[in-house]
C-alpha cells in the first residue's frame, strides 16, 4: 500500500508529466488501498504542491544547478511545500530520501535531495511568505488579463491560492442545519463550513439531507425559480447538484446527459437524498420535448474551479477549448427550441473565459429575437449590482465573497421566451 506522500507524487507526476487530470481513472488509481484519512491526505498534499508550484520551484532554485528529471523535481516540490507549510522536517525529508532511494533510475540522487531538502527545511517557512502568489499559465492568465484588468487577475490568482471552503446546499431549512453542522451561511443560502473534515461523515449526509455544491454553482437552479408541478429539463445533468435543487421544488424534473457512468452519480445522489427526477441517457442535441423551463449547464473549460481543481491549469493547454466553445453554441440553439412560449432558459458554465459566457449570450440573443435576458430576477439575496453584464447575464468570480472563502468562477443568463 501507498504512503499519503507516495500516493501524493503519483498524482504530481500524472498532472505535470502526463497532462491528466485527477479526477481521471488513470490518476485515481495512485489512491488505491488507502483509507479514507490517508485518501484525504494524499489529495491535500497534491493540491497544495500544485497550487503553490510557481512558489516551490523558486525556493528550489538557488539549491540546483540544473534542474533535475520531472520525477525527481516533483518529489522535491512535494517536500518542499510540505515544509513550507509546517510539514514535521524529519518526517519529510526521511520519507522524499527513502521515496527516491528506491528508485532505480533516480536512486543515486538521494544524497542530493537529502541536501537540497535539509536546507529548504531550514528557510522555507518564513521564505515563502515573501513570494507572490502564483501566476496561471500564459495561455490562461493572456485572455483573462484581458478580459479583466491585470489588478482583477492578481485577485483572482490570490482566490486560487487559498483554496475552498465546503459549501452545502440542502433541501430546506439551511439556518437549522448550518447551526446544527457548525457553519456559516453564505449571501446566497449556502451553508459554509470552513474546515469539514470527511463529508461523508458529517450529520444529515447518510439521511441525504444535502449535498456538497459551491456557493455559485448553485445559483442558476435558484435563478431558475422551478415551482411546483413545472415540466423542467436539466440538459446536462451529472453529478447532479443542479437537478437534486429543482427537484427539491416539487418540479417534474427530466435529467439527462451523455455520459452513462456520470449519469451514475447522479442516481446515487438521487437515492441518497430521496429526490425524484427522470434521467436520460441522451446527447443534448438530439433531445425533443417542450419544457416550462430549461437549464443548461454546459460543458465547458471549468476554468471557474481552479480554487479547488489546482490541476486544471497544468494538465491542460487550452487547445480542446474551441471544441467547447462551438459545442455551447449548438447546445444553447438547442436548448431555445425546448423552451415554450412563455418560458425561461437558464444558461451557466463554470468558467471565467467571456467567450464561454457573456459572448455566448450576446450572440444567441442576436440570434433569437424571441429571447430577452431577465435581469430582474438577478436581484437574488447577495448578488451585488455590478456583477450583472452588458448583455444581462451574471459574472461571478473566485475573489468574489472574498472576505469568506471566495466563490467559483460562473456565468449565468436568464433568457425568457416571448
Ligand atoms: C458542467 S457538467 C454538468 C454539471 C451538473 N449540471 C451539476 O450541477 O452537477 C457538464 C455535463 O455535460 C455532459 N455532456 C457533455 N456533452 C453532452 C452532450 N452532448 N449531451 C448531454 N450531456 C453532455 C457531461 O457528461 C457533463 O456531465
Amino acid at each position: 500500500m501507498p504512503t499519503p506522500r507516495q500516493a501524493a507524487l503519483s498524482m504530481l507526476n500524472q498532472v505535470l508529466a502526463e497532462g491528466r487530470l485527477m479526477s481521471e481513472p488513470a490518476a485515481l488509481r495512485a489512491l488505491e488501498g488507502l483509507d479514507a484519512p490517508s485518501k484525504a491526505r494524499a489529495l491535500r498534499l497534491a493540491n497544495e504542491t500544485l497550487r503553490n508550484l510557481e512558489r516551490a520551484d523558486k525556493l528550489l532554485k538557488p539549491h540546483l544547478r540544473k534542474e533535475p528529471a520531472s520525477y525527481v523535481m516533483n518529489l522535491l516540490r512535494l517536500a518542499t511545500i510540505e515544509l513550507a507549510q509546517g510539514g514535521d522536517a524529519h518526517g519529510v525529508v526521511n520519507e522524499a530520501v527513502a521515496l527516491l532511494s528506491k528508485h532505480k533510475k533516480y536512486g543515486a540522487m538521494k544524497g542530493l535531495a537529502n541536501a537540497v531538502l535539509r536546507k529548504i527545511a531550514a528557510e522555507a517557512v518564513e521564505k515563502i511568505k515573501i513570494l507572490r502568489a502564483p501566476r496561471l499559465p500564459k495561455w490562461l492568465r493572456g485572455p483573462l488579463t484581458e478580459a479583466y484588468s491585470s489588478e482583477i487577475m492578481g485577485q483572482i490568482e490570490l482566490a486560487h491560492l487559498a483554496g475552498a471552503p465546503l459549501d452545502i446546499s440542502v433541501k430546506s431549512d439551511a439556518p437549522a442545519w448550518a447551526e446544527k453542522l457548525g457553519g456559516t451561511l453564505t449571501p446566497f443560502g449556502s451553508i459554509r463550513l470552513q474546515d469539514a473534515g470527511q463529508v461523508t461523515a458529517l450529520a444529515g449526509f447518510e439521511a441525504g439531507e444535502w449535498w456538497v455544491q459551491d456557493t455559485a454553482a448553485a445559483l442558476p437552479a435558484a435563478l431558475l425559480k422551478a415551482k411546483m408541478g413545472e415540466k423542467v429539463l436539466d440538459m446536462c445533468c451529472a453529478p447532479g447538484g443542479k437537478t437534486m435543487q429543482l427537484a427539491a421544488t416539487g418540479a417534474t424534473v427530466t435529467a439527462l446527459d451523455a455520459s452513462e457512468s456520470r449519469l451514475a452519480r447522479v442516481r446515487e445522489n438521487l437515492t441518497r437524498t430521496k429526490l425524484a427526477a427522470t434521467l436520460l441517457c441522451e446527447d443534448a442535441l438530439t433531445h425533443e420535448g417542450t419544457y416550462d423551463a430549461v437549464l443548461l449547464d454546459a460543458p465547458c473549460s471549468a476554468t471557474g474551479t481552479i480554487r479547488r481543481h489546482p490541476d486544471l491549469p497544468h494538465a491542460k493547454t487550452g487547445e480542446e477549448f474551441g471544441a467547447l466553445i462551438e459545442l455551447q453554441a449548438q447546445m444553447l440553439a438547442h436548448a431555445a427550441g425546448l423552451v415554450k412560449s412563455g418560458g425561461r432558459l437558464v444558461f451557466c458554465t463554470c468558467s471565467l473565459l467571456p467567450d464561454e459566457g457573456e459572448v455566448q449570450v450576446e450572440e444567441f440573443l442576436d440570434m433569437h429575437p424571441d429571447f430577452t435576458a431577465d435581469t430582474s430576477v438577478l436581484a437574488h439575496e447577495g448578488v451585488d449590482p455590478a456583477w450583472i453584464t452588458e448583455e444581462g447575464g451574471l459574472r461571478l468570480r473566485p475573489d468574489y465573497f472574498n472576505e469568506i472563502g471566495g466563490m467559483d468562477g460562473f456565468y449565468m443568463a436568464v433568457l425568457n421566451r416571448a
